[in-house]
């Protein structure tokens, strides 16, 4: 099967250090894949990358089986790969969240009506509906969290990049983010910090490593304590 991504060398750079140096990773149709790392390690920035929000100085990024440099060529991939940012707050803008659930079907060309008619059956089918008349940004930061990713679903994307997705959630909601995406069909990339998270939803880890994405794997250690560890090929000390 195509991959719906494949990332080869890639060589970001952000306030004047190499954020990514030969970074390379495969996401194929279906599959779940986890990316750890510390804080500031680049997570945010290769998810970025793949859609063409930062620019690569090395490397090749090739997305639904084309080659894409230009802002052209990404822009395609915006539309087809739907992104749910770090801070909701930073993708929710219109004024009701009914608006900016349909806001992304609107771009995509549906009616009005029809763009209205899909926002509302992923928001019901999020058990949102009850919030589609209220103000966005008077919304909870776990509502606004969930909201944005119905906004991201309205799209229908056929590949999710999701940047911490379990912020700001409350236990219900959690459990409710975990089934949403569990059952969704298409291939994702998750980045988070919250290990039972990724270990739950994720088919495949990989951590970034100065600059570089490593095959990782989740561990536990029942004997001893019970929460996870991320086992890194080449790391030798294990983090708690
Ligand atoms: N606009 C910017 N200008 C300069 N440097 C930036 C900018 N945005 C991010 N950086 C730097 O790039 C590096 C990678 O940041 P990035 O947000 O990709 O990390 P991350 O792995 O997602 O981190 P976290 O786990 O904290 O979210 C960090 O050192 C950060 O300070």
């Amino acid at each position: 099967m195509t991959p719906l991504f494949t990332v080869e060398g890639l060589v970001v750079s952000r306030g004047g250090h190499r954020v990514l140096d030969g970074a390379s990773l495969t996401l194929r149709p279906g599959e779940r894949l986890a990316v750890v790392g510390p804080n500031g390690a680049g997570k945010t920035t290769l998810l970025r990358s793949l859609i063409g929000l930062e620019k690569a100085e090395h490397g090749t990024i090739t997305a639904f089986g084309s080659l894409r440099r230009t802002e052209k060529e990404f822009r395609p991939v915006r539309a087809r790969a739907g992104y749910l940012f770090q801070d909701a707050d930073d993708q929710l803008f219109c004024p009701t969240v009914i608006d900016d659930v349909a806001f992304g079907p609107l771009n995509l060309g549906l009616a009005p009506r029809e763009a209205a008619e899909r926002a509302l059956a992923v928001l019901e089918r999020l058990h949102l509906g009850h919030l589609s008349a209220r103000i966005t940004h008077r919304l909870s930061g776990g509502e606004k969290r969930l909201v944005a990713l119905a906004g991201v679903l309205a799209m229908e994307p056929e590949a999710l990049l999701l940047d911490e997705p379990t912020n700001a959630l409350d236990d219900v909601h959690y459990r409710r983010l975990l089934d949403i995406l569990s059952g969704l069909p298409m291939a994702m990339i998750v980045v988070s910090h919250d290990r039972p998270f990724l270990h739950r939803l994720s088919t495949r880890v990989l951590a970034l490593r100065q600059g570089r994405l490593l095959p990782a794997a989740f561990h536990s250690h029942p004997h001893t304590h019970d929460h996870l560890h991320i086992h890194v090929e080449g790391d030798h000390a294990h983090r708690h």
